[in-house]
């Protein structure tokens, strides 16, 4: 399940009644408290990324702005000890960033190599790691220098596998495209400028949907 603008009281709650018709001021903290903290490390990380290639601070401030969270809550039941399954087919995430933390089920989450030949398991290193994965919005925003994963979910062992992701979403009307800053003679301009909500429907509705490679098909140069 999902809950949009988990960084809004007012949404978390109304999320919280549709499930609890009676309040569960727990949960609601739970979410709100998750979104905030993992809110800080998305902007960091984003912050980092887009200092690194020398954007300005009014570039930055400007763009942390322009997006919401989306906090995620994902079950993967466990299957017989000789099986596995899928549990999410492979994909490659919409947003600009996603942050993901799961519980003490080490395989589920898996990553596919650029030659596109091998899945790789993202295991975190510890407890309190997190995988970080580049969205397709961040992709254009950066003129490709980040690359957005293909990655699945596989459901293995007998234990139940929970994952929480936050997910930083375009929440403008404004068009996502490359500042002149992140296009010169080795890296020319990739992609037109995109709306957001129309590249979501492309990959959920449209002919985008199992396109791997849905920004290359959907507003490459
Ligand atoms: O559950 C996970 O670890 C991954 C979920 C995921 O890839 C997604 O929600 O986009
Ligand atoms: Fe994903």
């Amino acid at each position: 399940m999902g809950v949009d603008y988990a960084e809004n009281a007012d949404t978390v709650n109304a999320f919280t009644h549709r499930l609890w018709p009676q309040g569960n001021s727990s949960f609601s903290e739970a979410v709100m408290s998750f979104a905030e903290k993992v809110s800080e490390l998305d902007f960091m990380t984003r912050r980092m990324i887009m200092e690194s290639f020398g954007l300005d601070e009014s570039y930055i401030k400007k763009h942390l702005k322009s997006t919401k969270c989306l906090v995620r809550l994902m079950k993967y039941q466990g299957v017989e000890e000789t099986e596995e399954e899928l549990g999410m087919e492979p994909h490659t995430d919409r947003n600009m960033l996603t942050i993901l933390c799961q519980n003490d089920v080490k395989d589920g989450i898996e990553v596919k190599t650029k030659d596109d030949k091998h899945w790789i398991k993202a295991n975190p290193s510890q407890d309190s790691s997190f995988i970080v994965l580049g969205g397709a919005m961040l992709h254009v925003l950066l003129n490709g220098r980040v690359l957005t994963g293909v990655h699945r979910v596989m459901r293995m062992g007998t234990n139940t596998r929970f994952s929480a992701g936050l997910f930083s979403v375009p929440k403008t009307e404004d068009l996502i495209y490359a500042p002149e800053e992140m296009v010169d003679a080795e890296h020319p301009r990739l992609y037109k400028p995109v709306n957001f909500e129309a590249y979501f429907q492309y990959t959920t509705e449209g002919t985008g949907r199992r396109d791997l490679c849905a920004p290359r098909t959907y507003c490459g140069l």
